[in-house]
This record gives structure tokens, C-alpha cells and sequence, in this order.
């Protein structure tokens, strides 16, 4: 799959944007703070319909307007896709082949994106949020109903955490109320826990091979999902629900004192071990990388298997902070048939052959021009 066009109205410092783009190899080149961060986020947004560094979509809209507007033509195996979203206000609205779509989870999982950002070199190092982050975008974009199944689990733990806030200390509650949330907390959680061990299962499968081929075999890379202690993945889904409404009712009088949910996929995270040694507390800077390297290109493999196509790649200022080994496994991989954007102060730290045959554009002040 690629993006043969993007159109962007209003979207953050682009005031009218229309590119063409090569189906193989997209440099973007300029100093910082012009844009091309945009330009990138712009391309996720259009396929996520939610952006990758910030959950306030208004942030998106350029200033002093009311609404921004991505169009993109993607190609796909089966001919040409019209995909259009517009931001305001009042919220989010996708077209998919002009046609409005009622529910943004069918708009969702139509283009498949690949970002690779600074920030996913924190995957490993950073906080529990961002790997649960990093399993529901992903796990998102080849199950779109997950989604919809993700929001339904918060709105049910928020109204949870709110009863629990209002009674928070007390010694006397409504016990049958409480049961109540409880039972529609376990039936919500249990979905998302047995989808995250399905897609941990699958992204292991792809990204160890991966990894020991980065290694030259040194090294064996095992994710680990970290749920409620004590379930077990191949437990049947009932089984499941029984021993997470056990746990919850343990943990009751301690969710009282707190006022907030203690046990569920909330808390979840994910552990990462290089050799049987966990990479985050023992794993060197470079293992640290290498491990968010293999994770990217096994998802790459993994929307692969699962909608076949190959994704959109998108390096947002990556490629410079990769040694040259790690950058030629990203260039195997863009020299295949995965269409890549890359973003880039300055083409010097990039290995050669990269940006050889790659279509060059300057980005500046919100503004890009082609040189040729
Ligand atoms: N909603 C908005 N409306 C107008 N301009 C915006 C909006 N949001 C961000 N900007 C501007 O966009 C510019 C930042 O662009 P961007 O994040 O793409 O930088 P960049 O070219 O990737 O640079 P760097 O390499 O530093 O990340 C800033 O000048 C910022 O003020």
C-alpha cells in the first residue's frame, strides 16, 4: 500500500499543503520547528484518526481556525482510495471513498502506518504507559473493534473509579452496586487481556527472529506481558472473568481506601528480555534501541500477515540516531516494497545508498518544496 497524494487544509503550521509522493522512498529535509514533524504526524493521523504524540486533536488545527482537513489518495492493491478526516471543534469525521463513515472505528485500520519516532527508542527505558500505548495503537490498527472494546473498557472503569471515589473511606456501601460495576468491569477487561495476549504472541513470533538476525544470533529477545498476577494466557475466557472477579473482590476494601481500581488491564505492561536478562533495569543503550528497532520491524511484518499489505513507514528524525548496522536493516526493509517518508535535518548522517533513489523534498516554514 502508499500514498500517492496528501492535501492538508489548516493543519497545524500548514495553511494549504497538496504533494505527490514516490511510492518508494520520501526524504523530507529542513531545520527544526518547519514542519516536518507535522508532515509525518499528518500521514499517522489520516490513518489512525488520532495523533501519535498528543491525545488533544485541537492541538491539530492550525491556529485561529476552526477545523483541519487531511485527503489522502492511498494506493492499494486493488486500486485507488480516497481517505479524507476533518478535525473541529466538534469533533471527528472520516470519508472513505467519499463516503462518510458513522463510526470512526471503520475508518480506522482502511491505511496502515508504521510510525517510527524518537520516542518509541523509549519503548523499552520509558514508563508502563507508553508500552501500553505502543500495544493498542498497534493492536488497533489490524483489529479496529479492539478499539471500540478499549473505549468501552475505560468508560467502565471510569464509572467504577468514580463509585469508588465517592464511597472512598466509608465503612458502609452498596455492596449489590458495586457487584454490579464489578461484573461489567471483569466482562471488559477480559476482552482486552486475551487480544493483548493474542497480538504479544504474534509480535514475539515476528520480532525474535528479527532481533537475532540484528544480533548476528548473539541475542534472544522474549516479550513478556504482564497482566494480573496469576492468570494464565491459555485459560478459557469464563475462567478468566471468574479469577479477575476473585482478585477484584480481594482487592475491594484496599479500592475502597483508594478510591480507584487496583486490578485489571489498566495496569498492564510489557517486560522485554535479551538472553533471560530484563533489557530495561540490565540492557545497554543499544540493546535499549535495537529491541525498539526489532519491535517496529516485526509490526511492520506483522500488518503484513495480517491485512496483506505492507504498511507506510515513517521515520520521524530516527535514521540519524541508528549506527550505521541498524540503519541498513531499516534500508533492507525500505528497499522492499514498503513505501518510506523520512524526515531529516541534514542528509549527512544517513547512510548513502538510503536516499539514492529517494524523492528529496524541503521543508520550510510550513512550506515544502520539490526540487526537481
Ligand atoms: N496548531 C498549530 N498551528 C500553527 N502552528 C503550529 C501548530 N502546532 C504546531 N505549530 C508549529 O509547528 C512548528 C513545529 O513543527 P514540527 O514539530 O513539525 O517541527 P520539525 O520540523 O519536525 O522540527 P524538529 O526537528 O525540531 O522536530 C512550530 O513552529 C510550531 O509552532
Amino acid at each position: 500500500m502508499h500514498i500517492h497524494q496528501l492535501k492538508l487544509t489548516n493543519y497545524r503550521n500548514y495553511d494549504q499543503l497538496e504533494l505527490e509522493f514516490s511510492p518508494k522512498i520520501n526524504v523530507f529535509i529542513g531545520q527544526n520547528a518547519q514542519g516536518k514533524t507535522n508532515l509525518m504526524e499528518s500521514i499517522y493521523v489520516l490513518a489512525m484518526a488520532k495523533s501519535h504524540r498528543t491525545a488533544n486533536d485541537k492541538e491539530l488545527i492550525r491556529w485561529e481556525q476552526d477545523y483541519a482537513k487531511i485527503e489522502g489518495v492511498i494506493e492499494r492493491r486493488y486500486g485507488a482510495n480516497p481517505m479524507e478526516l476533518t478535525i473541529s471543534k466538534k469533533g471527528k469525521k472520516g470519508r472513505v471513498n467519499h463516503i462518510e463513515q458513522s463510526k470512526l472505528s471503520q475508518y480506522i485500520g482502511q491505511m496502515n502506518v508504521v510510525m517510527f519516532a524518537p520516542e518509541d527508542l523509549h519503548v523499552v527505558k520509558g514508563s508502563p504507559q507508553i508500552r501500553r500505548r505502543f500495544i493498542d495503537m498497534e493492536i488497533g490498527q489490524i483489529s479496529p473493534v479492539y478499539l471500540h472494546d478499549l473505549l468501552q473498557y475505560q468508560k467502565i472503569l471510569k464509572q467504577r473509579n468514580l463509585f469508588l471515589k465517592k464511597h472512598q473511606g466509608h465503612q458502609k456501601i452498596d455492596q449489590v452496586m458495586l457487584d454490579v460495576y464489578t461484573e461489567q468491569f471483569v466482562e471488559a477487561a477480559v476482552k482486552i487481556i486475551r487480544k493483548r495476549y493474542e497480538f504479544i504472541d504474534m509480535l514475539q513470533r515476528w520480532a525474535e527472529p528479527i532481533h537475532a538476525g540484528i544480533t548476528r544470533q548473539h541475542e534472544k529477545l522474549i516479550i513478556k506481558y504482564k497482566t494480573v498476577p496469576g492468570l494464565k494466557s491459555d485459560w478459557a475466557a469464563d475462567d478468566m472473568k471468574a479469577y479477575l472477579y476473585s482478585k477484584s473482590k480481594e482487592a475491594a476494601s484496599r479500592e475502597l481506601e483508594r478510591g480507584m481500581t487496583l486490578v485489571g488491564p489498566h495496569r498492564d505492561d510489557l517486560q522485554f528480555f535479551v538472553n533471560n536478562y530484563d533489557v530495561q533495569i540490565y540492557g545497554s543503550q543499544g540493546q535499549q534501541r535495537t529491541t525498539a528497532l526489532s519491535l517496529k520491524l516485526a509490526e511492520i511484518e506483522l500488518i503484513k500477515q495480517e491485512t496483506n499489505e505492507a504498511p507506510i513507514l515513517l521515520l520521524d528524525d530516527v535514521l540519524s540516531e541508528l549506527d550505521e548496522e541498524r540503519q541498513s536493516h531499516l534500508l533492507n526493509i525500505m528497499q522492499s516494497e514498503v513505501q518510506t517518508f523520512v524526515t531529516t535535518p541534514s542528509i549527512d548522517g544517513i547512510h548513502h545508498e538510503t536516499i539514492q533513489h529517494a524523492k528529496m523534498f524541503h521543508v520550510e516554514r510550513g512550506e515544502i518544496t520539490c526540487p526537481e
